[in-house]
């Protein structure tokens, strides 16, 4: 399907019925490169395929972990809606959150990374090794591709204290050992997109709890990988508007 919304979009380019700028379909095909060569069709739509997943996908997860933890946890639950309620109390009527809003959201986010360490929505991806070199031992050539997953250091007690409680506050101060925390991944290929997800998932938060409490209908729904981390029914939940609440 994808595949042809790229031709289309390339006819509907050449017949100048769409817009070189109109989006990121009409940017791939529109940039070359310094020699010149256009981007191919698979591999635009492998980026794009990339962007999906990333930023619908893992984001999307990411938020359905919040709400099942949030339901779980009423002590987390209680310490982010005051956070978000100051923050909700500061605006005009209707006014939307700015930028510094999201600034002070200091609790809620160390919450979101405590759900992404103990349930990474992306459990790792690929390098290739640039030199030799001895890891554990084992001494990995040039040219080897390695997968590094996040769970090996988000559970491991060497670096995060009981690594099965949920704790925000690990993330106070200087927070986890470089490397040790990566959800995003790490180095040049880190996801690009971090402060946007940020961003999004501080949104959802506030948008959450200023308006509901949840209820989990299936407390025993395990999470499965598929391939991201999800609920494996879904999450039901029951949503209960604060003004309902006694
Ligand atoms: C909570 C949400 C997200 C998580 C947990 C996440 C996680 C990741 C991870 C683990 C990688 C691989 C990094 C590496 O290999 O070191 C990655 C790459 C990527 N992410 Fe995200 N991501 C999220 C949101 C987003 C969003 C919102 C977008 C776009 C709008 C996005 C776009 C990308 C792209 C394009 C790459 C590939 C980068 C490259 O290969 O150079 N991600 N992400």
């Amino acid at each position: 399907m994808l595949t042809e919304i790229i031709k289309q979009r390339k006819a509907d380019l050449a017949d100048g019925k769409a817009s070189p700028t109109q989006d990121i379909l009409s940017h791939m095909l529109m940039t070359c490169d310094k020699d010149g060569t256009y981007m191919k069709e698979l591999d635009i739509s492998t980026n794009i395929m990339g962007l999906l997943i990333g930023g619908y996908e893992a984001t999307g997860a990411v938020c359905t972990l919040i709400v099942k933890f949030l339901a779980e946890l009423p002590h987390i639950y209680d310490a982010v809606y005051k956070e978000q309620m100051e923050i909700a109390n500061s605006k005009a009527p209707g006014e939307l959150l700015h930028w510094d809003d999201i600034q002070k959201m200091k609790y809620s986010w160390n919450v979101a990374q405590e759900v992404m360490r103990l349930t990474p929505p992306i459990q790792g991806s690929f390098r290739e090794a640039a030199t030799d070199f001895v890891f554990n031992g084992y001494t990995i050539p040039k040219g080897w591709i390695l997968y590094w997953s996040s769970i090996t250091t988000h559970k491991s007690a060497d670096y995060f204290q009981e690594p099965d409680k949920f704790d925000p506050s690990r993330f106070e101060g200087t927070g986890p050992a470089p490397c040790t925390y990566v959800p995003f991944g790490g180095g040049p290929m880190m996801c690009p997109d971090k402060e946007y997800a940020r961003m999004e998932i501080l949104v959802f938060m506030h948008n959450l709890v200023k308006r509901f409490k949840c209820e989990r209908l299936l407390p025993q729904e395990k999470i499965v990988m598929d391939p991201l981390a999800m609920p494996a029914k879904g999450l039901p939940i029951r949503l209960f508007p604060h003004n309902h609440i006694n």
